[in-house]
């Protein structure tokens, strides 16, 4: 599955989804609104998976629903593609476009685990396209950046839109990012963990 990204562009409006270029190199492309498929799953309860045969693939016993939400640059697609893949994507920013989703299984006591991983794009034009992905979530994990301080006050933003959108007994985690830029650090994990127990 490919990341559909555009180059984050600064000091200007932002374009449009509408107006994005069809195809500027592999990174590049129309806004990606994925639906949730035949690969994603549906509401409610932690859905039962295929039997696990032992092997690889996609064998599941149960499936989770996991979105990763927070401002524009916080870190969520870095994370998520370090989870899945082991790999640190350094260099230029890339913003992500729409709502995204990889998928991992884990080992978990035996069982096949398989968590469905929505990496959602911070910036606010795309708040409505990722809002209808909240309701069926199982967890979310909300992430600021602790070199940067507006990144933690919007926080209760997040939640606001949360309350109003996600599942009242969904698993919510706050995840300060960025903590090995500690030169950079702004927000002290006191805060953070003051935040996170309210
Ligand atoms: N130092 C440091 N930089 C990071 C870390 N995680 C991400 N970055 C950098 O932060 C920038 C933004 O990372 P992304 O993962 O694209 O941010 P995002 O939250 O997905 O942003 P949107 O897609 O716009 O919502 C990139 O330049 C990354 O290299 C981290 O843990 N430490």
């Amino acid at each position: 599955m490919s990341r559909k990204k555009i180059p984050k562009s600064k000091g200007t409006s932002a374009p449009s989804a509408s107006v994005l270029p069809a195809a500027n190199g592999p990174r590049a492309g129309r806004p990606r609104t994925a639906r949730p498929g035949s690969e994603a799953p549906h509401n409610g309860p932690p859905q039962p998976g295929r039997p696990s045969l032992g092997g690889g693939g996609d064998f599941y016993d149960v499936a989770f629903k996991v979105m990763l939400v927070g401002d524009s640059g916080v870190g969520k697609t870095c994370l998520l593609v370090r989870f899945k893949d082991g790999a640190f994507l350094a260099g230029t920013f890339i913003s992500t476009v729409g709502i995204d989703f990889r998928n991992k299984v884990l080992d978990v006591d035996g069982m096949k685990v398989k968590l469905q991983i929505w990496d959602t794009a911070g910036q606010e034009r795309f708040r409505s396209v990722t809002h209808a992905y909240y309701r069926d979530a199982h967890a979310l994990l909300l992430l600021y950046d602790v070199t940067n301080k507006a990144s933690f006050d919007n926080i209760q933003d997040w939640l606001t839109e949360i309350q109003e959108y996600a599942q009242n007994d969904v698993v919510l985690m706050l995840l300060g990012n960025k903590v090995d830029s500690a030169q950079e650090r702004v927000v002290k994990r006191e805060d953070g963990e003051k935040l996170a127990k309210l």
